[in-house]
């Protein structure tokens, strides 16, 4: 039986057809795209997506179904999903169900559609933009009506997403063994593995929502703060800047990852800006100007900060300094306080989907924390 059909429709009116892959409906999001060959069902449970349309530059997905054990988070986040090919069958010996009825049963609109690298080569060209896809009845409306609904769609610049994908309530992930360090980590959006790579070192992980103040992060006496990734625009997050702020003040060691790492620059007076079209995937090389080390990472921001990479600059809390820089396109990757302890990175150490090479950073977060006492 054919699928019924789908179209996926740019902001800038250019579309492609295809047919339905998951729920039918109509779906609207920042059209983007992702390029790891391999983690798909991490990418789509990573909360930082929230209202992106994620097209997956490997052409086949869904080969290994889905299973109980990788997503990064409760549910499907992604606003909708763009494939070359879906796999026809499912073969791991992991795997619960298809991608196809995870998608369905989570409500989530998607297309198959040959045209991901035409699209692909689109967004790097003309950058980041609104999207909209139509699948199953909805498919079959005149293309101008669908555009009037993209263009009626809310932009990713000035959204604030973080408190929607936040846990409602605190809860604690237990130290694996002997307890060394409290953490208290604020939830902008954070991923499941995020929190297990601290409980590995001993931390007790106290997982806060994210319009936390910084009396109710203080009131845990905590040894080390922790900022996670999330979705949405950093510049809209002022409650998160604030909450930071006060942390900071306070004196106590900090760590944040993606937009933990925006919202850090900001609490230290720098500017974030919107790329052009982001980085997602997991093969993007970023250099510790300290060491020189280059760590192949994973990636997931469509923001960055804007921080001066000659020589150190003044902020609230000493001298900072671009830490890490991307060598694709020379992006803030990371940043450093030099006489406070306090570092952040853009990218994703926890290393879910992605590879292992900076998972050493939460080691150095731990070193913090020790030296801090
Ligand atoms: N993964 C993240 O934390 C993403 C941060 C922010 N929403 C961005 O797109 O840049």
């Amino acid at each position: 039986m054919t699928p019924p059909p789908a179209v996926l429709v740019l902001e800038d009116g250019k579309t492609f057809r295809g047919v339905a892959y998951g729920a039918l409906g109509e779906t609207f999001g920042e059209m983007v795209f992702a390029t790891g060959m391999t983690g798909y069902q991490e990418t789509l449970t990573d909360p930082s997506y929230a209202r992106q349309i994620v097209a997956m530059t490997a052409p086949h997905i869904g080969n290994t179904g889905v299973n109980d054990e990788d997503p990064e988070s409760r549910r499907i986040q992604v606003a909708g999903y763009v494939v070359r090919e879906p796999a026809r069958v499912a073969s791991s010996w992991r795997a619960t169900g298809s991608l196809g009825s995870a998608l369905r049963a989570q409500g989530v609109v998607g297309i198959a559609t040959p045209g991901t690298r035409a699209l692909t080569r689109h967004l790097r060209d003309k950058g980041a933009m609104r999207a909209g896809i139509f699948s199953g009845d909805a498919a079959l409306a005149p293309e101008g009506d669908l555009l009037d609904k993209v263009l009626a769609s809310p932009s990713m610049v000035g959204a604030d997403l973080a408190r929607d994908v936040s846990t409602p309530e605190p809860y604690v992930v237990a130290a694996h063994g002997a307890k060394r360090f409290t953490v208290a980590a604020v939830d902008l959006g954070i991923k499941s593995m995020t929190p297990y790579r601290m409980a590995e070192r001993g931390c007790e992980v106290h997982v806060l929502p994210a319009a936390s103040t910084a009396e109710d992060i203080l009131a845990l006496d905590p040894d080390g703060v922790f900022f996670s990734n999330g979705p949405g625009d950093p510049a809209a997050a002022g409650y998160a800047v604030d909450a930071l702020r006060g942390v900071l003040d306070a004196g106590r060691p900090f760590f944040g990852i993606c937009f933990g790492n925006q919202i850090f620059g900001r609490a230290l007076g720098l500017g974030t800006y919107k790329l052009r079209f982001g980085h997602r995937g997991i093969n993007q090389p970023v250099q510790d100007r300290t060491t020189g080390k280059v760590d192949v990472s994973a990636h997931n921001h469509g923001f960055a900060v804007d921080a001066p990479t000659d020589g150190t600059f003044d902020t609230p809390y000493g001298r900072g300094e671009v830490s890490h820089v991307n060598l694709n396109d020379g992006c803030v990757e990371g940043l450093r306080l030099l006489d406070y302890p306090a570092f952040s990175v853009q990218y994703h150490p926890e290393a879910a989907a992605g590879p292992h090479d900076a998972t050493n950073l939460f080691d150095r977060f731990c070193e913090l924390m020790g030296g801090a006492r």
